[in-house]
């Protein structure tokens, strides 16, 4: 094997790139397998009654769906499009959990005739339309409360969701969460189970889900005083965080879950609560890592004594996050591995806008146009936020394994773009 490509998942990306062109998401099977596993160790066999649902709006495709099912973690869908995929892919409707801060009639409709698990409910607009059309089928349908923590977490702020001034949630006012918990106990088609709360999302501890569950827990608590309620589910969200540049490191599943459930354990014991069922919904600790993107170098633009910009053939079309939040990437150049001379220079994609720079300020080889650059860590987030602008194809996503490549998303077509146009 020679030492100058890039070998991952045991196949060579400047192959890869020559078989399927670029730009192109490149999926790593052994790595989202290695995950799920890590999650069924670490947390669904070590603790019994817990569940565990991949985020799909991280990654979602049908063959993803049919991966997670396998492995044995349900859904968590935020769209009738996400849970369409899922129905289609053959993953059974009562492992999909439903979010949403307004979900449409047409699919909170779809979310009862689809029998979907869970719907995290998040208003009481939805409260209402969800009983209304459960009554009409005559059908039960069992929910969580999402619950705004009022935590804050040390994250980027377009990216966290559990603080107080939040579009997500319930506020936790006890008059409120009271109000919320007597009208959905009242109501005949619907079935109360528990709680749900998000903190946010790439967090390097559980700091911020600790203080968010000790929220929890004194709800719990105050719910079965004064209610009666007997909390039987609590979902403690997503959001652990993975490795992007050298600064950061993806945090083991048990590092992150054991304090968790200890003091779950503890708080139950001490106030003398049942324990209930834990389900975590990790979406970028799943995929992120599993992803690389490859491009083609074109243009290369020397401005002396300025910056060097080396331009590819995608950018924010098929990666907005550093657009959308100065998210940083790590690189390489996947047919020049062997070489160590190293210049600073800028990734700039190919959309109209400024705004449209990959990475700034990377050491890589020497680059020339029709090398193939090598964005690691893209499996999340990127492919689900994909966008047609400048009426850009959106690229084909390739899973690798043990050496061995196939196809699972085709590449768009121009004649795709114009496909729903009249
Ligand atoms: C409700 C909910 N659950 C799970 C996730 C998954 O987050 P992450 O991909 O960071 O694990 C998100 C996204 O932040 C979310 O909003
Ligand atoms: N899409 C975001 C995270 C938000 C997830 C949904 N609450 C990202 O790329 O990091």
């Amino acid at each position: 094997m020679n030492n100058k490509d890039f070998i991952f998942d045991g196949c060579n990306m400047s192959e890869i790139a020559g078989k399927y062109g670029t730009p192109l998401y490149v999926m790593s099977e052994s790595s989202i397998l290695e995950r799920c596993r890590e999650i069924k160790e670490d947390f669904l066999d070590k603790y019994p009654n817990t569940r565990a649902v991949f985020a799909s709006k991280a990654f979602q495709t049908l063959e993803i769906c049919r991966m997670v099912t396998n492995e044995g973690l349900g859904l968590d869908t935020v769209s009738g499009g996400e849970i369409y995929t899922a129905y289609k892919a053959g993953v059974p409707m009562e492992n999909l959990d439903f979010h949403g801060n307004n979900k449409t009639l047409d699919e909170i409709k779809m979310a009862v005739d689809y029998n979907v698990g869970r719907v995290v409910v998040d208003n009481m607009y939805e409260l209402e339309a969800l009983n209304e059309y459960a009554e009409k089928k005559n059908k039960r349908v069992k929910i969580l409360f999402r619950i705004t923590p009022g935590v804050d977490c040390h994250t980027h702020k377009f990216i966290t969701t559990g603080q107080l001034d939040s579009k997500f949630g319930i506020p936790l006012d006890k008059e409120v969460t009271n109000d919320f918990i007597k009208i959905a106990l009242d109501k005949k088609n619907i079935e109360l189970m528990g709680f749900h709360f998000h903190v946010g999302s790439q967090l390097a501890t559980n700091e911020s889900h600790l203080a968010a569950l000790m929220v929890a827990i004194n709800l719990i608590k105050d719910v079965k005083q004064v209610l009666g309620f007997e909390t039987k589910e609590l979902n403690i969200g997503g959001g652990f965080g993975i490795h992007y540049v050298e600064s950061e490191k993806r945090v083991r599943i048990s590092e992150f879950i054991d304090p968790i459930m200890k003091e779950l354990y503890d708080k139950c014991k001490e106030y003398e609560l049942m324990i209930p069922q834990v389900t975590i919904e990790p979406g970028r600790w799943i995929v992120g890592e599993a992803g690389v993107t490859l491009y083609t170098i074109g243009s290369i633009k020397e401005i002396p004594g300025v910056r060097k910009y080396i331009g590819i053939d995608g950018g924010m079309t098929d990666n907005i996050r550093p657009g959308l939040y100065g998210a940083k990437y790590d690189a390489v150049i996947a047919n020049k591995m062997d070489q160590s001379i190293k210049e600073k220079v800028t990734i700039a994609g190919k959309c109209c806008e400024s705004t449209d720079i990959l990475i700034y300020d990377i050491e890589l080889p020497k680059a020339e146009s029709g090398d193939t650059l090598a964005v690691f860590s893209t499996g999340a987030y990127c492919y689900s936020m994909a966008s047609n602008y400048n009426k850009i194809p959106r690229p084909a996503v390739v899973m690798v394994k043990d050496g061995k490549d196939r196809l699972i998303v085709k590449r768009e077509t121009y004649d795709d773009l114009i496909s729903r146009e009249i």
